[in-house]
């Protein structure tokens, strides 16, 4: 049979898995199997040409019992409903997973900013702004960056929002500039708990993160801060790829001048003659292995040659279910998602706080918090898979559904 790469279907088999090891009924899978509200809008942009070009966006609330839903914004030309339904379904198991008083939302915008103008791509998060307006708001669904949206795209956004509701609205959205009510620590927060997640993996194989050879595929927000703290941390970081190719050095890369040379959507392999592919990439002998870039890329096709002992997605849905199988019955330590890349909702969440209460913590405060999320849920999901003797993703959906559950049930849903 053929694998399913379909992330909204493949998604709904675990979560259906998750509720029924749970013990709960088909009812509450009825329920929570897809998004309760999802807008499809369409936004028209006058181009620098003088052209109009409509654009299609997104905007998914997956389950609203626990809290507002929250979830960030994507800009790329491989937006999908599907795509979208997904990626909020995920954001409800991570906001149960880090206990973060939310439910999941995701949006998207079909476009590929690359090939934009700042003035476009302005005008195109404004529109979307106006667009779902009267469908988010700080109390109701708070949205945040994600791939191929920054915090410049979060300013223009909350900027727009604050004109329509004719109040200063740094709650409608997190991952601002500091400047707009940023938080101390958003930017980097993603990578850092997956940094954590690395760390505590790495302490149940017995590998030592000093001289620990790490791959990790893209150089964008969440790879390119990753590759910093894990070569800061004396790891040996000898793979990064972008979405034009791959650079390998078994020695070691030199990230900080890496770093200085990428441009802001993550590029930087283009400078270099002596490149591989990404597919390369992933199947390169080393101890950890760091997907950061994008869906679907370890498949039933390539799981079988992949040589590190410990996977850690710090992507939405890197890895299919069929490869998920395949990896754990070879012994590898797979810690999904949901669970290592929460520390950026966390941190978006530390900041929607921020606003609501007008008084901002500092960087360590701020550090201090999303290590000890982090650390806990772990820990948590760790030792329900090993207790119940089942891969780290299973494990991470049922920790994950069971505050939405719960409250769904409490309020008498299902
Ligand atoms: N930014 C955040 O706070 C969070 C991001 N994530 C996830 O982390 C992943 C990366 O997100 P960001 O770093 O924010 O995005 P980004 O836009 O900053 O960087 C994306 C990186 O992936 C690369 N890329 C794009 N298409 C590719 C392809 N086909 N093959 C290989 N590389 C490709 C780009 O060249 C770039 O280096 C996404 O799955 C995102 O959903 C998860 C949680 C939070
Ligand atoms: O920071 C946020 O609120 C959401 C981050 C996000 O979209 C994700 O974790 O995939």
């Amino acid at each position: 049979m053929a694998e399913n790469l379909n992330l909204f279907t493949s998604t709904q088999d675990v979560i259906q898995e998750a509720l029924h090891k749970l013990g709960y009924d088909e009812g509450m899978f009825e329920l929570l199997k897809e998004p309760l509200r999802m807008l499809e809008v369409r936004i028209p942009v006058k181009m620098d040409d003088g052209a109009t070009k409509v654009f299609t966006g997104f905007r998914a609330q997956h389950n609203d019992a626990v809290g507002p839903t929250k979830g960030g914004v994507r800009f790329h030309p491989m937006v999908s409903e599907d795509e979208v339904k997904a990626l909020s379904m995920w954001m409800t198991l991570k906001c149960g997973i880090v206990d973060l008083p939310y439910g999941g939302g995701k949006g998207g915008i079909i476009c590929d900013p690359r090939q934009m103008s700042m003035g476009e791509i302005e005008r195109l998060s404004r529109g979307y702004v106006r667009a779902i307006s009267q469908f988010v708001g700080p109390t109701k669904d708070i949205p945040a960056p994600d791939v191929f949206t920054n915090s410049q795209i979060m300013a223009w956004m909350m900027d727009e929002y604050s004109r329509m509701d004719e109040f200063n609205s740094p709650g409608f959205i997190t991952g601002k500039p500091i400047v707009l009510g940023g938080s101390q620590g958003r930017e980097r927060a993603t990578a850092q708990g997956v940094t954590i997640c690395i760390e505590e993996a790495a302490k149940k194989r017995g590998i030592d993160m000093k001289g620990a050879r790490i791959v990790i595929q893209g150089f964008g927000n969440a790879g390119s801060f990753l590759a910093k703290f894990m070569s800061d941390a004396g790891a040996k970081v000898i793979g990064i790829s972008d979405a034009h190719g791959a650079l390998h050095d078994p020695n070691g890369l030199d990230i900080d001048y890496l770093l200085d040379r990428r441009d802001s959507f993550g590029t930087v392999t283009t400078l270099f003659d002596n490149t591989i592919s990404n597919k390369e990439l992933l199947e390169l002998d080393c101890d950890i292995l760091v997907p950061a870039a994008i869906e679907n890329q370890i498949t039933s096709e390539n799981a079988h040659n992949i040589r590190a002992s410990i996977v850690v997605e710090a992507a939405n849905g890197p890895t299919t279910t069929e490869a998920t199988k395949i990896l754990t019955e070879r012994g590898i330590l797979l810690v999904p998602d949901v669970l290592a890349s929460a520390g950026g909702v966390t941190v978006s969440y530390f900041e929607w706080v921020q606003n609501n209460q007008g008084y901002y913590w500092t960087e360590e405060e701020v550090n201090e918090k999303l290590y000890k999320k982090m650390v806990d849920a772990f820990e948590n999901v760790y030792t329900v898979g090993t207790t119940r003797n089942i891969d780290m993703r299973l494990a991470a959906y049922m920790v994950g559904v069971r505050k939405t559950a719960e409250a769904s049930r409490f309020r008498g849903w299902v």
